[in-house]
């Protein structure tokens, strides 16, 4: 619920233009706390008049619940501090305003004295982090997303493989990796132009997520190289998933006059097996698909020694 604060920051000296601040006490033996004064910032953000706010329970947080909760645990933080040991608390809410728009908020409670007759008077200031919270979001999207297609990226996939790896090893569930490449991609750019290529990638992106279950991932590997991974399915499941995705790209309307077909190559994680090996497998295992003459779906039982021996 909360963060105890380490030391304050650089910034945090003050109250700065913006903070939503409320002054309030609380005493050793009530979990009761009373506003003692406010800020315009405060009332911008929760509405009310000053004087309603005088001795009333100050909003750290907009739900109530929420709030006697925060509240309750400042007060047990505050009675097993040695005195003048409490440095604050924190958090990071989001907070319905007055005005009924959700916002991000952060909060941080401190003390502005030492206990004077059993009772503390404590500072709450408040910032709006909407905006930030938004373009961290907004830039982690861009970092992890293929701007053409929309799926995720190669980096992004990257780590997706490696964590689900190790979730495999640790439950030993079964685990299947698919890289489909599309045949002849080049001839298509050639023939259509570009733009036409990339319309074709695109629609191939949302056949393939129409594809795959919720529990699937799907990202752009690079160029027409795609990558599926498909937890608790085993090999075999694997090969009919591939299958079934070849003959929806084979049947789908593209806009290009013949069909478009794709190649897969299909492995199964194998225990503790490491991010480059299984990647290396399934490279293996679509270039069989490819040399074979294309349009089919090579599982790694098929693949010969001939090429990596
Ligand atoms: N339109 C478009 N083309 C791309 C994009 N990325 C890669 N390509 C093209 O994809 C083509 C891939 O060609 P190749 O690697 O020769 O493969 P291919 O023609 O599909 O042949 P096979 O894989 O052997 O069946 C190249 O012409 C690239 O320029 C992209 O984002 N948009």
């Amino acid at each position: 619920m909360y963060q105890h604060y380490a030391r304050p920051g650089p910034e945090e000296g003050g109250e700065a233009t913006g903070h939503a601040v409320a002054i309030f006490n609380m005493t050793r033996d009530s979990r009761r706390a009373q506003v003692m004064d406010i800020n315009t910032d405060y009332q911008r953000l929760w509405g009310g008049a000053r004087e309603e706010w005088v001795g009333a329970t100050p909003n750290v947080v907009e739900q109530e619940a929420a709030n006697q909760q925060i509240l309750a645990q400042l007060h047990d933080v505050l009675n097993t501090s040695v005195e003048h040991a409490f440095e604050g608390i924190g958090g990071r809410e989001v907070s319905r305003r007055h005005d009924g728009s959700c916002r991000h908020i952060e909060w941080r409670i401190t003390a502005m004295g030492a206990h004077q007759h059993d009772a503390i008077t404590l500072v709450l200031t408040q910032r709006d982090v909407t905006d930030q919270v938004e373009n961290e979001a907004q830039l982690k999207r861009l970092a992890t997303t293929d701007m053409l297609t929309g799926l995720v990226n190669r980096s992004q996939f990257d780590t997706m493989l490696k964590s689900e790896l190790s979730r495999q090893d640790r439950y030993a569930r079964p685990l299947s990796l698919i890289m489909l490449d599309i045949d002849y991609f080049k001839d298509i750019n050639d023939r259509y132009g570009h733009d036409v290529g990339d319309q074709v990638l695109v629609e191939i992106a949302n056949l393939l997520k129409g594809n795959l279950r919720q529990v699937d991932y799907c990202a752009r590997w690079g160029g027409e190289e795609f990558m599926l991974l498909a937890p608790e399915t085993p090999l075999e499941h694997a090969v009919l998933l591939a299958d079934k995705i070849r003959c929806v790209i084979n049947t789908a309307s593209l806009p290009t006059s013949g069909p478009i077909t794709a190649s897969f190559g299909v492995v199964e994680a194998q225990p503790q097996e490491a991010v480059k090996s299984i990647m290396k497998r399934v490279d293996d295992a679509l270039y069989v698909a490819k040399e074979k003459g294309r349009d089919q779906v090579s599982p790694i039982e098929l693949v010969t020694s001939t090429r990596f021996a």
